[in-house]
């Protein structure tokens, strides 16, 4: 018996005034392992991974989180239900530390909360004490350890997408959503994202990736291809690289 899908879309579509940036775009996303998504420039992925977040509404079609269409829920409650995202470009909180952006992600889901925080009250200074520790864990975890008390501001692009990958791991995600997670990184740190993916993959994350990049996508299991705002092919990696219509949408032959 195969399990009901955690993330299901069905004929999605979006219009940016008289123009279509996705049409009946329609697959899921099994419980479990990584699922990629690929396009040129301009397909429509970023409209897509905003529409399933919850930053836009799709024009037509729903979205589905673990059998229930969440159309309704807004960026917190999706993330809250763990539908966490990261961004095409990092989105980190310059002038906190990098164990402070990790905390960052973890107070969604904490008693008192930051306003109570700021109350300094002898239970949220506990509270407190927790997080740090857990985000201290999380930062090492993420190669983050040698550099959690150094100001964000001051780290190179790969530790700032292991930062925000770290962030978003500590908002305990079910279903974590990453757009470009390898842009601007050397080969040396692609690697090294490779590995953190399969780590948190390994503890039973479903991840969506988006990515140009060919090495890292070659960790999804499934694949789905979306070019003017359709899905041209849905398959594992080599049945992708194979197929006519993904050729010629990157190659134009
Ligand atoms: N708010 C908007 N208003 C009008 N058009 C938009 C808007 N957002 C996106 N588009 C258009 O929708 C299409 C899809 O854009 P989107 O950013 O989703 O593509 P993408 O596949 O993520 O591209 P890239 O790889 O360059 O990030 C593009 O033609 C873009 O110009």
């Amino acid at each position: 018996m195969t399990s009901a899908p955690l993330l299901e879309l069905s004929e999605v579509g979006k219009n940016f005034g008289g123009f279509a940036a996705l049409k009946a775009v329609s697959f899921t996303v099994p419980t479990g392992g990584i699922t990629g998504l690929m396009g040129p420039n301009g397909s429509g992925k970023t409209t897509l991974f905003n529409i399933i977040s919850g930053f836009i509404a799709p024009s037509n079609g729903t979205v589905a989180y673990r059998g229930k269409a969440i159309g309704h829920q807004s960026v917190q409650e999706r993330s809250l239900d763990g539908l966490v995202r990261t961004f095409q470009t990092p989105k980190v909180f310059e002038r906190l530390t990098v164990v402070e952006n990790v905390m960052t992600g973890a107070y969604k889901k904490t008693r008192s909360g930051l306003m109570a925080g700021l109350l300094n009250t002898p239970a949220s200074r506990r509270e407190i004490d927790a997080t740090r520790e857990a985000a201290l864990a999380t930062c090492r975890k993420f190669d983050l350890g040698a550099v959690a008390g150094k100001q964000a501001s001051l780290l190179p692009a790969g530790q700032r997408r292991l930062l925000e990958l770290a962030r978003a791991y500590q908002g305990d995600p079910q279903l974590l959503l990453l757009d470009e997670p390898s842009s601007g990184l050397t080969t040396t740190e692609i690697e090294a994202m490779t590995d953190k993916l399969r780590l948190i993959a390994s503890e039973g994350i479903t991840i969506l990736i988006v990515s140009h990049d060919m090495d890292l996508m070659g960790i999804a299991e499934n694949i789905h291809v979306l070019d003017f705002g359709r899905i041209i092919c849905s398959g594992s990696m080599a049945e992708v690289q194979e197929n006519t219509a993904v050729r010629e949408a990157y190659l134009g032959v």
